[in-house]
């Protein structure tokens, strides 16, 4: 059987770390490909069309809804947010590793969709280090800050819902655990449907 590809859906409020951590993540493992979502939000300092997000208007994204070209969107911090089908549907047909970047709502569609998709949550150590992260990041109003941290709560309390928790205190840490999930599920394929199974064969179990 060829290698099916895995579905990565990483979900954590804003100023968790979630963009630093798939970043970090894509630099050192390139089969691991991001998803581009679509986006209302207006972009921050250094972000580009195509490269973060693309970023459309409502009329746009309204066609984009209409035309069913998403597999999940959702209102997230009085935006929209959703992944296109084809940001997912032609590399996950190729076998390679995804990985979303979206809201809990989001996630949760997914997961109705693609029941295999590998669940991750991301969880700051505290609030006090949350509004430090997300003021240390000086990309967002004082405004928008408050309404990120209002929404952060009822955010947190998904994570029940997830696979797996990491708690992003030390970078590096919290980049091993993501590391780790990530090869653990690549070894159940590699290892007992192509490797493994060459290896009984030659030592003839
Ligand atoms: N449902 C859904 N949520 C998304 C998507 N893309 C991004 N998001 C989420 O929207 C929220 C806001 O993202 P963003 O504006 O980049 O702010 P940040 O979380 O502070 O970096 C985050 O929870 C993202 O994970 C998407 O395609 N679908
Ligand atoms: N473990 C960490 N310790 C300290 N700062 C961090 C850590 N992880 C991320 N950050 C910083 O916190 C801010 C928010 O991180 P970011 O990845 O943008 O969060 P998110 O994508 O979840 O909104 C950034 O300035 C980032 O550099």
């Amino acid at each position: 059987m060829d290698y099916p590809g895995n579905l990565f859906v990483v979900a954590a409020p804003s100023g968790a770390g979630k963009s630093s951590l798939v970043k970090a993540l894509l630099e050192l493992d390139s089969h691991v490909q991001p998803s581009v979502s679509h986006t209302t939000r207006p972009p921050r300092g250094q972000e580009k069309h195509g490269r973060e997000y693309f970023f459309v208007s409502e009329p746009e994204f309204d066609q984009m809804v209409l035309a069913d070209a998403f597999v999940e969107w959702a209102h997230v911090h009085g935006r929209r947010y959703g992944t296109s089908k084809k940001a997912i549907e032609d590399r996950i047909a190729h076998g390679a590793d995804v990985i979303l970047e979206i809201d809990w709502q989001g996630a949760l569609q997914i997961k109705r969709i693609f029941t295999n998709a590998v669940m991750i949550f991301i969880l700051p150590p505290s609030w006090d280090e949350l509004r430090s992260r997300l003021e240390r990041r000086g990309e967002d109003a004082p405004e928008v800050i408050e309404t990120r941290l209002r929404n952060a709560a009822a955010e947190m309390s998904q994570c029940k819902e997830f696979d797996f928790v990491i708690i992003n205190e030390l970078f590096e840490r919290a980049l091993f655990d993501l590391k780790a999930i990530v090869h653990s599920q690549r070894l159940k394929y590699v290892s007992q449907k192509r490797l493994r199974a060459d290896t009984f064969k030659a030592l003839g179990i």
